[in-house]
């Protein structure tokens, strides 16, 4: 992927205004619109679901990126192509027959992603990474916006880009958690090609101009 790309994540928005923040991300240099759904048992809290999606899905005039962190996702891999998801991506710790559910995610028309906790090794994700579209690579303990980026990350990118060149793989390096204007650059030269920013966007003053300035940096 040549031109790098800024996901905003939902979850930092405010939802009384949920409206407004879709608006602003569909104005702004932002690529995709990052969606957290938790169900409380695979990561100790809970976002939203369906009703929230649908609605977001309703106003976003960009890519719709769901990252689940649920337990046995395989469930509602129909749910969330109907609700609009392009991509939709599973958690490897929660899949217990990954490459099944990679390829019922595809029969529905979405790209299949898959995310890793801080410490899933990524050469786990050989044997399969031909089937990815995607992998996020969690450079926080999932569950929360708003915690400190953990540093390892980078290790980690550049083994997975070692895998990705070594199988001829088309995968993209999703980065999500603690992304600030203090690693976005670093993290791309790494090896990321999509950012995922919460709270540092939308705790911003300005978030059309943070994400401006995000975009900018890793351009
Ligand atoms: O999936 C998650 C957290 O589990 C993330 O997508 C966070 O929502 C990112 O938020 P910040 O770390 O950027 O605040
Ligand atoms: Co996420």
């Amino acid at each position: 992927m040549s031109s790098k790309l800024i996901a905003p994540s939902v979850l930092a928005a405010d939802f009384a205004n949920l409206q407004r923040d879709v608006e602003m991300i569909n104005n702004s240099d932002a690529d995709w619109f990052h969606i957290d759904i938790m169900d409380g048992v695979f990561v100790p809290n809970i976002s939203f679901g369906m009703p929230v999606l649908r609605d977001i899905a309703k106003h976003a005039t960009k890519t719709i990126d769901v990252h689940l962190m649920i337990v046995d996702p395989d469930r509602y891999i129909k749910t969330f192509a109907d609700l609009g998801s392009n991509i939709l991506t599973v958690h490897y710790e929660a899949c217990t027959h990954l490459h099944r559910t990679l390829q019922a995610i595809k029969a529905e028309g979405m790209k299949a992603g898959v995310a890793i906790n801080p410490h899933t090794n990524v050469s786990l994700l050989e044997d399969t990474i031909k089937d990815i579209d995607l992998v996020c690579i969690m450079s926080v303990n999932p569950g929360f916006g708003g915690q400190s980026f953990i540093e390892n990350t980078y290790k980690k990118i550049k083994q997975l880009k070692e895998i990705i060149d070594r199988n001829s793989a088309n995968t993209v390096i999703e980065i999500d958690g603690g992304v600030t204007n203090k690693n976005a650059k670093q993290l791309v030269e790494a090896g990321a090609d999509v950012l995922v920013a919460g709270s540092y966007v939308f705790k911003s003053e300005d978030p059309i101009q943070t994400i401006a300035g995000l975009k900018e940096m890793i351009s």
